[in-house]
């Protein structure tokens, strides 16, 4: 029996599964409580994660009716770039700054001058500084909190606080390590002088933590810990990785061909490579997998996050949501939005703010505005999508995931937006499974692949199969130029 947990944005997931069956035994989730400010500020504590992870694990294992005993190993996945900078003793030194949080805009703008614009990004890193990672949140500490910033005494992602509370080692891996900003994808190792350029008074060896391979483990579960949580002695936690390496890992994208595309509070697009990726647009990241490869991936950051807004806008639930979007033709009969609540990443345009356009006394119904934020949500995707170019060139089928993709008519869309065949895995929280998958790979290595592994677990839901629909593909195509042509008055 192996545990999946996934530490995203709203909340904290954990499935349980069984590898030798072949069979999801279990799975719950616990929110999260998200600080949102106008300038842009996005923290979470990360004892809230704690306590998540807590209820969400005795609620999968009570709905799995498992003997907590028979847990070999636990893999932890975790939203990525958020900082989580620790003091000596493992306590926060500062609420966890967030992948969402564009308050540190100027102060990464600065850094990409710093290190030679984006080539010297490219040469240091292999991807250029976005907005959201890591990188200008160490820099932003630094220069507003002193008193915290000279009390540091490691640099932690969301996923490896997790390990490092489960086993108390400092440790993490090329996938997650990738989105700090102080990380060479090429070569897959830190640049202690970058990370020198950003905090000179911080000491590489001392706050880095040790990089693993993506199969070794992080540590052992902690004995206190494994006695609270039931667990047998000796549990082992694997390295773990940031929630889209391991969301690639959950549909099966450990080999090139396809698509996975996650509809969560992000929206992202990735496709695995064997090598490393340089894409024509600075736009498209170019990270390591949590496989032992690269991922290049593009986010953009108002997706869920941007259709919950207008939801709550109009105070609609979900489901009154969904009817009310499918009520309105495509095109939401002239209504666009930009969406960019909160600046965004993809389009680089972190400091921008969200418009609703087209609006008349006719057009101006609940139906439209539903229909306008998803469509343009789903655009963003498109346009990243666009950016790959080559990357997702040839690809056969997309896999969706994420809380979005529970929306069959949002599956249309992406179908017929994409123009590309969509289909979700049968547990759609594949970030959660792919956690749990690599703990089996981990716990078995050298004895078992992880080919076979997701070859044995990764199933999809032929249920959820959406084909595009050569006449939707037409009418999306007009309303996706109106989009862009939104983007390019209002931003370019
Ligand atoms: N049936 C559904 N239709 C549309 N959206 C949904 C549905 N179910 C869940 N969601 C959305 O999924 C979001 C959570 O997605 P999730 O992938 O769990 O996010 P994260 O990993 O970022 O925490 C919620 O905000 C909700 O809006
Ligand atoms: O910043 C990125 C990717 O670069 C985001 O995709 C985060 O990893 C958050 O993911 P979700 O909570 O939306 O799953």
């Amino acid at each position: 029996m192996y545990i999946g947990v996934d530490c995203g944005t709203q909340s904290t997931k954990v499935v349980v599964v069984d590898v030798d069956a072949g069979r999801i035994l279990g799975e719950a989730s616990r929110p999260h409580i998200l600080r949102e400010e106008a300038n842009g500020r996005r923290e979470q504590d990360p004892a809230d994660w704690l306590a998540a992870f807590r209820g969400a694990f005795a609620d999968a294992v009570d709905s799995a009716g498992i003997n907590t005993q028979a847990i070999r190993a636990i893999g932890v996945s975790g939203q990525q770039h958020g900082l989580v900078a620790l003091d000596a003793v493992g306590e926060p030194v500062h609420p966890a700054k967030l992948w969402c949080d564009t308050e540190t805009a100027n102060h990464n703008a600065a850094l990409v001058e710093k290190l030679g614009g984006e080539e010297g990004c490219l040469d240091k890193l292999g991807l250029v500084l976005q907005t959201g990672y890591t990188a200008s949140k160490l820099a932003w500490l630094r220069e507003t909190h002193p008193e915290a910033y000279q009390r540091i005494d490691s640099l932690l992602l969301p996923h490896d606080y997790l390990n490092f509370w489960l086993t108390g080692e400092r440790v993490t891996e090329a996938g997650d390590a990738s989105g700090t900003g102080y990380f060479d994808t090429h070569t897959r190792r830190w640049r202690e002088d970058v990370l020198a350029e950003i905090a000179p008074e911080l000491d590489p060896a001392r706050v880095l933590p040790q990089l693993i391979e993506s199969h070794a483990p992080a540590g052992r579960v902690r004995p206190a810990l494994a006695r609270e949580l039931g667990l047998a002695e000796g549990v082992v936690v694997s390295s773990g990785g940031g929630d889209n390496m391991l969301g690639a890992i959950g549909t099966g994208n450990i080999t090139p061909g396809l698509v996975t595309l996650s509809l969560g509070t992000s929206g992202t697009v990735c496709a695995y490579s064997d090598t490393p990726v340089i894409a024509d647009s600075a736009m498209v990241a170019n990270f390591c997998s949590s496989s032992g490869g690269w991922l290049p991936l593009i986010c953009t950051m108002n997706v869920t996050s941007a259709t919950s807004r207008v939801r709550e806008l109009l105070g609609l639930d979900l489901t009154t949501f969904n009817e009310r979007l499918t009520a309105a033709p495509i095109g939401a009969e002239g209504v666009t939005v930009l969406p960019f609540f909160n600046g965004e990443r993809v389009p680089a345009l972190p400091l921008a703010t969200g418009s609703f356009l087209g609006l008349t006394s006719v057009n101006t119904t609940q139906a439209n505005l539903c229909r306008a934020v998803v469509e343009s949500a789903t655009f963003g995707l498109r346009y990243g999508l666009e950016l790959f170019g080559d990357l997702a060139k040839g690809a056969r089928q997309i896999r969706l995931i994420g809380g979005g993709a529970k929306n069959p008519s949002w599956r249309q869309m992406i179908a017929d937006i994409t123009n590309t065949t969509v289909i979700c895995p049968t547990v759609t929280d594949a970030a959660a499974l792919g956690a749990a998958l690599q703990a089996a790979w981990c716990e078995r290595y050298p004895h078992a692949s992880l080919e076979d592994l997701c070859g044995r677990i990764v199933q999809l839901d032929e249920g959820s199969r959406a084909d595009p629909d050569p006449e939707c593909v037409n009418a999306y195509e007009q309303t996706y130029a109106r989009y862009l042509q939104a983007l390019t008055d209002h931003y370019y």
